[in-house]
């Protein structure tokens, strides 16, 4: 085989996309036919009849029960005794129809949720053929075999053109590879050894130039391409604590009713006027949430539909749901809050220095500096005819840190240059017995104020001046934070920068609290300190020893350029890498949440007015006719109305649930009273119009 050169180490940069929305929808690009979803929605209503799975709703399941108890008083009206109705054959089998298509909405709605994962999750599928990989036996002879013969731990050899067959991590070579498969980007990124962050490659993407040596470290059907497919499929989805609770909730109200309605004929009994056993079942579902019960699961799929659409994968629906939590979010500047690509602008010689020498010495401090800023340095000295004459052979780099926050060069002869943070460099030079002057404070302070990120650089003890590195605050970032202000939400900058360019910042993007000169330690302690006070936590992170952190938060957003260990402490990742996606996905959350509790109040409501429908007809004999405030046409008119009302308030509250209430950043408090006076007050009229109305269209059709 081609022996693979080692490479030399370098940080590959950091990611700063800042890319247009349009993207988002770019891995989507097999845009879901929507009537081929329909139809299939359609027959797996049907499907999910099947009593085994009716059960995990017990509000629906009732019904169900209930349906199939009239359908027997269909067949044979004197089941339960002999009856005095005129025709129970018409109403009994219109009451059936009635609440079978209830429980077939119910059905039918998580169905059209769960169609456009399925739909996403056979484009993804296609991407992931069986392939056959280069096994790579110690004594270095390759053996071909299946892709899904690959174990954790082996080693494979691909070269140009190869689909990597499983997840793995390169351990030698450097090679372009096409992720779009994964990211709908097709730009090739750079993968190699060495590098925690770019040595991690993904089953499924293409290897356009060169080769590699890649260690397997996922087993077949376990990689990450998998577990997106899963994800999207639903197969994982189980129920979140919150839905969890709800369902209890539900159910026990429904016990609760059905034991009210069990002890109904006793009461009428006594008042002389016996109730039909279908008539119970139609009050017991009429006054059961089945509006919510039928719509709860639809509600969290798509709210998980939604942050796929933002091409963020996230590892559960609680996740999603802890989103809606949130009450902190911890953010980074570079990158998330500024543009992130700090360019050198300006250099400020001190001390009497001139700038030939200011250019000369940041250019000898950033020839071995790959990172943005290093370039951007060097690019800046050579245009003001700066030139580093040293073989680079006799020069050593000095790579930059955010633990030292400072990078440079080891020149022959023991002399040293570096540049870094001010204070960075100030310690730097009062440890060789150097000093720093009242001239060092003013140009960091000038650049500072602009909220510039100012570099101090030295040889040895002497500092010669100060680059300006300069970033912008994202347009529209204040905005945003301005939102999450107004939903409740505390906003943290944390920085590795120094405190005037930190809060320069921090006052021009809005946020509400910052800290400067921020080690990678201070993050975790940072979330844990909230977390003391009782807050839920959000943080995004690159992956270089973000991982801690990104488990410690309640939601950690990696990136998808980072690291296999930052990926999994988290509990999503952004395929497009982009750390700002962490305010829209809060706003999900809270979206999720809302639209959940919007319909539970309507739900409720709407039985409200259904009890006033249906009573005065149990009651009739009773002479209770004030109770009849709807003035309905016929006892059996007033049942089947109320009836039709709560199996079409299903199908037409589908589009709500899927795309969610309209969303207003608001705290939780004034959102729970608005949603009280819309959905609580809504709930409670709505129902007597329509009922009303649908009573007046079975009169005149002659129905009841
Ligand atoms: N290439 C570099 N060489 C020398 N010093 C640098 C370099 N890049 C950054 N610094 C200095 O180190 C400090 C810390 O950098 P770090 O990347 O940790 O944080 P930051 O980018 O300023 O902030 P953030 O945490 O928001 O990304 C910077 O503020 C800057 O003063
Ligand atoms: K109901
Ligand atoms: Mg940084």
């Amino acid at each position: 085989m081609n022996p693979v050169a080692p490479t030399p180490k370098s940080k590959p940069s950091r990611s700063r996309s800042n890319r247009p929305s349009d993207r988002r929808q770019a891995r989507k690009k097999a845009r879901v036919n929507t009537r081929g979803l329909y139809l299939r929605a359609i027959r797996d209503a049907f499907i999910k009849l099947n009593p085994l799975n009716a059960i995990k709703n017990p509000v629906m399941f009732l019904v169900w029960v209930g349906t199939l108890i009239t359908l027997s008083v269909t067949i044979k009206p004197d089941l339960f005794g002999p009856t005095t109705q005129k025709n129970p054959q018409l109403f009994n089998g219109l009451l059936t129809g009635i609440l079978f298509f209830t429980v077939w909405f119910a059905n039918f709605a998580e169905a059209v949720a769960e169609g456009r994962g399925k739909a996403q999750a056979a484009a993804l599928r296609s991407t992931k053929s069986e392939t056959t990989a280069k096994k790579l036996a110690p004594d270095g002879t390759i053996t071909e075999v299946s892709s899904s013969s690959l174990r954790q731990g082996d080693n494979i050899y691909v070269v140009a053109g190869d689909i990597i067959p499983a997840d793995g991590e390169v351990i030698m070579g450097v090679a372009s590879v096409d992720e779009s498969a994964i990211t709908g980007e097709s730009a090739p990124v750079l993968k190699e050894s060495g590098s925690d962050i770019a040595s991690s490659i993904t089953g499924g993407t293409r290897i356009i130039s060169d080769e590699l040596i890649i260690r397997i470290t996922a087993d077949p059907g376990k990689g990450f391409i998998d577990r997106m497919i899963a994800l999207v499929e639903g197969a994982e989805r189980t129920k979140t604590p919150n839905e969890i609770a709800l369902t209890v909730l539900l159910t026990v109200l429904s016990l609760v009713f059905l034991f009210v309605v069990a002890t109904l004929p006793a009461f009428a009994y006594y008042v002389k006027s016996p109730v039909s056993v279908p008539i119970l079942i139609a009050l017991l579902v009429a006054l059961i949430p089945t509006t919510i019960a039928g719509l709860l699961s639809a509600i969290g799929i798509a709210g998980m539909d939604r942050v796929a659409q933002f091409n963020v994968i996230a590892t559960s629906g609680r996740a999603v749901e802890a989103c809606g939590d949130v009450n902190t979010l911890v953010l980074d500047k570079t990158g998330t809050i500024t543009l992130g690509n700090r360019l050198a602008e300006e250099f400020i010689p001190i001390n009497g220095h001139s700038m030939e020498e200011v250019a000369t010495i940041a250019l000898a401090a950033s020839v071995f500096d790959e990172t943005p800023e290093g370039k951007s340095i060097v690019r800046l000295a050579q245009r003001l005819g700066a030139r580093f004459d040293i073989d680079p052979n006799q020069a050593q780099g000095v790579e930059f840190s955010a633990k030292t926050r400072m990078s440079g060069t080891n020149l022959p002869g023991g002399r040293e240059v570096r540049k870094g943070a001010v204070q960075a460099i100030k310690g730097f030079v009062r440890s060789r017995n150097g000093n720093d002057t009242p001239e060092l404070d003013a140009a960091y302070e000038r650049v500072s104020h602009q909220g510039g990120t100012p570099l101090a650089v030295c040889l040895d003890n002497e500092i010669y001046g100060v680059i300006y590195l300069k970033d912008i605050v994202k347009s529209g970032i204040r905005d945003r934070f301005d939102q999450l202000g107004r939903m409740g939400i505390r906003t943290i900058m944390l920085t590795g920068d120094n405190r005037i360019t930190a809060s320069v910042i921090a006052n021009e993007a809005g946020v509400d609290d910052f800290i400067a000169e921020a080690t990678p330690e201070d993050k975790i302690n940072v979330i844990q300190r909230e977390q003391a006070a009782g807050k839920l936590v959000a943080m995004t992170g690159d992956g270089t020893n973000d991982a801690p952190a990104l488990a410690q938060a309640n939601v950690g957003l990696a990136m998808n350029t980072g690291t296999q260990a930052a990926k999994e402490a988290a509990n999503m990742v952004d395929l497009d890498s982009d750390p700002t996606k962490l305010i829209d996905i809060v706003s999900i959350g809270k979206q999720l949440l809302i639209t959940r509790g919007a319909l539970t109040t309507f739900s409720i409501a709407n039985d409200i007015a259904k009890y006033f429908a249906i009573i005065p007809v149990i009651f009739a004999a009773a002479h209770l006719q004030s109770l009849n405030i709807m003035n309905l046409t016929s006892p059996n008119s007033a049942i089947l109305s109320a009836l039709i009302y709560n199996a079409l308030i299903i199908p037409a509250l589908i589009p709500l649930a899927l795309k969610g209430v309209k969303f207003r950043p608001l705290t939780a408090n004034q959102l729970l009273q608005r949603n009280i006076l819309i959905y609580g007050f809504g709930g409670v009229v709505a129902p007597f119009i329509a009922i009303k109305l649908i009573d007046l269209l079975i009169t005149a059709v002659g129905l009841a």
